[in-house]
């Protein structure tokens, strides 16, 4: 028998709700739908309903900081959301407690204040706010309003969202999500992510359904679990953000009054996931790139016209010249070069970075990465005819990626690669295939760190390309590599396992 791996523990600070679809309760569904172990610190037990609140009672300030310091000694978590605490002298309690236990920890601190319950019971007072304000908000990595909480805890009821989620800011929380679900859009929905370094929007239909109880608590809490296994902040906030609408869309009646979320595992299917609005994509209207003639299927990245005349012998349908030394005028002759013989080979050439000097010599393609979008032309390049690929490296990217609708949008890296420096880390074979899931209508290629061993694993995750470097460059034999790669790659997409 094997170890079965470790579950990434997360804790949740909150209430009961005993009618089991909000506070702890709701928590620890999406701790264990999405594959977390979720620990519990109740402040207060809720007696509630599909309709009301009828009362609740807090725990004692003993028993409180009790199972802080229990599950601090051996469940030490990777990430802790904290809900519905409605008592200050509670409040401060675990403020000066996370205060003392955080740096040592290390864990991420993600916070929804629940003020009120969505049947309209009160759980708020001016010192519950105020310590808030001064002294939650410092400590925590996001926060995850909604429009009334946010008005509330800004404490500036005539300015815009923007203007109050900037004050916490400032009061030091790291980022906020403001939740649009109050908003006055009646078919969408839009969550805005505010931090100093970055602002996006995630929007998605409204789903008008009565049985929306605890989609605040499930959401800061899908986040919490996205983010406790590893995926950066926005990513974990887009993978939540498709784990309630999956949740939504098979929400169910409990009683007379708004009814449950319906937990179910890692959300994959596209209809789930949100737009995602960039400020710098706003340029963008509806662009159109050529297709992919046949699959891409073998791809190799190369970074010389010496490396095409050497490969082109062999046959190879498709490859990238990937350019990243000499003067403009050394690329511009290599483009040149590299064009006219990928014409009498029928090769399908992509050039990398260069898209002026693709469309001017009319290669098959180009390829971007995310910086590149900003400063190339993209209306040029699909005017030009030519196909586009974009590197993604995480769901924003590859959000972002899809909805500009590229010919090809590659997956990396999925391994650790020597060739080059990469700022993000390797994504393995299980983000490789909910990437490739999302992209079932627009070919996807795998890249980074693949070789002869790796290959099949790779293409199984459903990618429609593997794009690979040293796997032919680094080796003693490149050209018996690439044909042995080439022969793999083609034989799986015959016959795939
Ligand atoms: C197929 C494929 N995928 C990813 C990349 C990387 O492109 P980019 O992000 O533009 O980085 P550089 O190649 O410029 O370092 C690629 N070239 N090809
Ligand atoms: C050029 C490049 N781009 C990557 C990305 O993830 O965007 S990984 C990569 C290098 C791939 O080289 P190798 O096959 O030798 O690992």
């Amino acid at each position: 028998m094997h170890e079965p791996l470790p579950k990434p523990i997360v804790w949740t600070i909150a209430s009961s709700d005993s009618g089991g679809g909000a506070g702890i309760q709701a928590d620890l569904h999406t701790f264990a739908a999405l594959g977390c172990h979720g620990c519990s610190v109740i402040a207060a037990v809720t007696a509630q309903n599909s309709t009301e609140v009828v009362g609740y009672e807090t725990v004692s300030p003993t028993l409180f900081v009790t199972q802080l310091n229990c599950l601090l000694q051996d469940m030490s978590p990777k990430v802790i959301k904290i809900g519905l605490i409605p008592d200050a002298g509670l409040l401060e309690q675990l403020a000066i407690w996370l205060m003392q236990h955080k740096a040592e920890h290390e864990f991420l601190l993600i916070a929804d204040p629940v003020l009120s319950s969505s049947s309209g019971y009160n759980f708020i007072s001016q010192s519950i706010l105020s310590i808030w304000r001064q002294q939650l908000l410092p400590l925590l990595d996001l926060i995850t309003p909604n429009l009334p909480e946010l008005t509330l805890l800004s404490d500036m009821p005539l300015a815009s969202s923007n203007e109050q989620a900037n004050q916490l800011l400032q009061w030091g929380v790291k980022a906020v999500l403001v939740k649009g679900g109050h908003s006055a859009e009646t078919d969408t929905v839009t969550d805005n992510y505010f931090s100093p370094e970055q602002h996006f929007s995630l929007q998605q239909p409204r789903l008008n359904t009565l049985h929306n109880h605890g989609t605040g608590c499930v959401l800061s809490s899908a986040i919490a679990a996205a983010y406790a296994f590893g995926y950066e902040l926005a990513d974990s906030i887009i993978v939540a953000r498709a784990y309630l609408q999956q949740a939504l869309n098979h929400s169910y009646a409990t009683g007379k009054g708004a009814g449950c979320l319906q937990h179910h595992s890692w959300p994959t299917k596209r209809c789930y996931f949100p737009q995602l609005k960039l400020p710098q994509d706003t340029q963008y209207g509806a662009l159109s790139f050529a297709g992919i003639s046949t699959p891409i299927g073998f791809y190799p990245v190369i970074n010389s016209v010496q490396w095409l005349k050497r490969l082109l012998p062999l046959e190879p349908d498709v490859i990238q010249l990937r350019l990243k030394q000499g003067s403009p005028d050394e690329i511009e002759l290599q483009i040149a070069e590299a064009v006219l013989l990928s014409r009498d080979y029928k090769l399908r050439l992509f050039i990398n970075d260069h898209w002026q000097l693709a469309i001017k010599y009319g290669a098959y393609g180009v390829h971007l990465g995310q910086e590149d979008l900003a400063q190339a032309d993209l209306n040029a390049i699909a005017a030009a005819g030519l196909r586009l690929g974009i590197s993604t490296h995480s769901y924003k990217e590859l959000l972002r990626a899809y909805q500009l609708r590229p010919s090809y949008i590659a997956l990396g890296h999925i391994f650790a690669t020597q060739t080059k420096q990469m700022p993000s880390q390797p994504q393995g074979l299980t983000r490789l295939k909910y990437y490739a899931a999302l992209c079932d209508d627009i070919p996807t290629v795998a890249i980074g760190g693949i070789n002869t061993q790796r290959l099949e694993a790779v293409m199984q995750c459903g990618v429609s390309g593997v794009a690979v470097v040293s796997a032919i460059t680094a080796q003693a034999e490149p050209e018996q590599a690439f044909l042995l790669l080439k022969h793999r790659v083609e034989h799986y997409y015959a016959h795939p396992a």
